[in-house]
């Protein structure tokens, strides 16, 4: 089989694994009362290793939420498997699933809704590790409880644990959160958008928080985010989702700084990047995602695609490599020409021969846009993620 997702090393076995990951839901209503399927995520493989950040980066709408809830056992997928320790994972009843959620804990994009609004932080950080180790005693419990809290950097503790959720910012509170997951010692963190509800002065705080406990504790981190920048800056591994598929899969570096897919380029067209002004100019988009209920046939993304050939209407495309570790899922690969037409076409300058009139990128409003948040750090043009040191 091809190693899809973000497979890098394939003789080192990932903490979790997914493999062919499917989720349809069903829509009832509509014309006539009729049940329609709605294809979130289709087939989707991914590899996360121990101590290593991967992103997944995708639209709104793209369904990466829905993978990060299959795989954190919260829906089951409509077809698929999920390895973790390289054992298939099959959660039935409450005490596997404690079991499993001990090992991969998921952090939400809101900080407040994770939270019982009536019951103070301390009380709900005893509460987390008493679950997770219930032989402790309460004084270590209370160790326990201050441990976490110096991980996420809130100290002293006492300042913290006697507040209500809403009497905390917004970058304490998921810095609480992840105390909490931390109680359970995961091997797995899915972080969810973990940022995008918080202030930009507090973001990368807190991303670098999350990247040195992967690195310190040996955490497969899944970073969620519609924010191709920011993964690049934070991620050593990256996937590009669209219209519930991956389609572009490699090293973070390799696929902002060469993206083989004409929708990675799309999404890097229009991050903010003050080394090329041109960035916030008109975009050659037209159109937005598909409708998942009735996906375009062939290539999901060829009603946008400035590439689009007569194959992408009719036939999915299957993925090609384009170079160490990475692959993409678009038929420009088929042929080294193609290859070299995509190369050869500046980023923000899709081939004028099929490109429609260009548009102004879409403002940030709607339930499906081109996120591409102000506020995000733009693409460090060295080359260097900023977390490691
Ligand atoms: N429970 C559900 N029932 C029906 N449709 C759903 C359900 N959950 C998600 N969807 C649909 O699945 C698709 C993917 O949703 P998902 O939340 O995974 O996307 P996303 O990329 O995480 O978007 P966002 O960043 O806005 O959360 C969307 O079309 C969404 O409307």
């Amino acid at each position: 089989m091809t190693a899809l997702g973000t497979t890098v090393d394939s003789a080192v076995t990932p903490v979790l694994r997914a493999r062919g990951l499917t989720k349809n839901f069903t829509l009832r209503g509509g014309l006539f009362g009729r049940r329609r399927t709605l294809n979130a995520v289709d087939d989707v493989d991914l590899d996360l290793f121990a101590g290593q950040v991967t992103a997944i980066i995708g639209e709104s709408g793209s369904g990466k939420s829905t993978v990060a809830r299959l795989l954190a056992q919260l829906q089951r997928p409509t077809a698929g498997s999920i390895e973790l320790d390289g054992a298939p994972v099959s959660v039935r009843g409450n005490k596997e699933l404690r079991r499993y959620v001990a090992r991969v804990q998921l952090i939400l994009q809101d900080p407040f809704a994770s939270f019982n609004p009536v019951h103070t932080m301390g009380y709900q950080l005893r509460r987390a590790v008493r679950i997770h180790s219930p032989e402790l005693t309460p004084h270590q419990v209370e160790e326990r409880v201050g441990q976490v809290l110096a991980e996420v950097n809130l100290t002293p503790a006492r300042q913290y644990v006697d507040r209500y959720p809403h009497e905390l910012s917004g970058g304490q509170r998921q810095r609480l959160s992840i105390a909490r997951a931390l109680t359970a010692s995961p091997s797995v963190i899915l972080a969810d958008e973990p940022v995008s509800m918080l202030d930009v002065s507090i973001r990368l705080g807190v991303l670098n928080l999350l990247a040195r406990l992967a690195a310190e504790r040996n955490i497969a981190l899944l970073y969620i985010t519609h924010d191709i920048a920011s993964a690049r800056y934070f991620a050593e591994v990256a996937a590009v989702m669209y219209a519930g598929e991956l389609v572009e899969g490699g090293s973070a570096e390799e696929i902002t700084q060469h993206p083989t897919h004409p929708y990675t380029r799309l999404l890097i067209s229009a991050a903010p990047d003050p080394d090329r002004p041109a960035a916030s100019g008109p975009l050659r988009d037209a159109g937005a995602p598909p409708n998942l209920a009735d996906p375009p046939t062939g290539c999901r993304f060829h009603p946008r695609c400035p590439f689009v050939m007569d194959k992408c209407r009719t036939t999915p495309p299957p993925v090609f490599p384009t170079g160490q570790a990475h692959w993409s899922r678009c038929w420009l690969h088929e042929t080294p020409a193609g290859t070299a037409r995509l190369a050869a076409t500046p980023l923000n300058d899709p081939d004028p021969a099929v490109a429609g009139p260009a548009v102004q990128a879409p403002a940030p409003t709607g339930a499906q846009h081109t996120q591409t948040s102000q506020a995000s750090p733009t693409l460090p043009s060295d080359g260097k993620k900023g977390l490691r040191s």
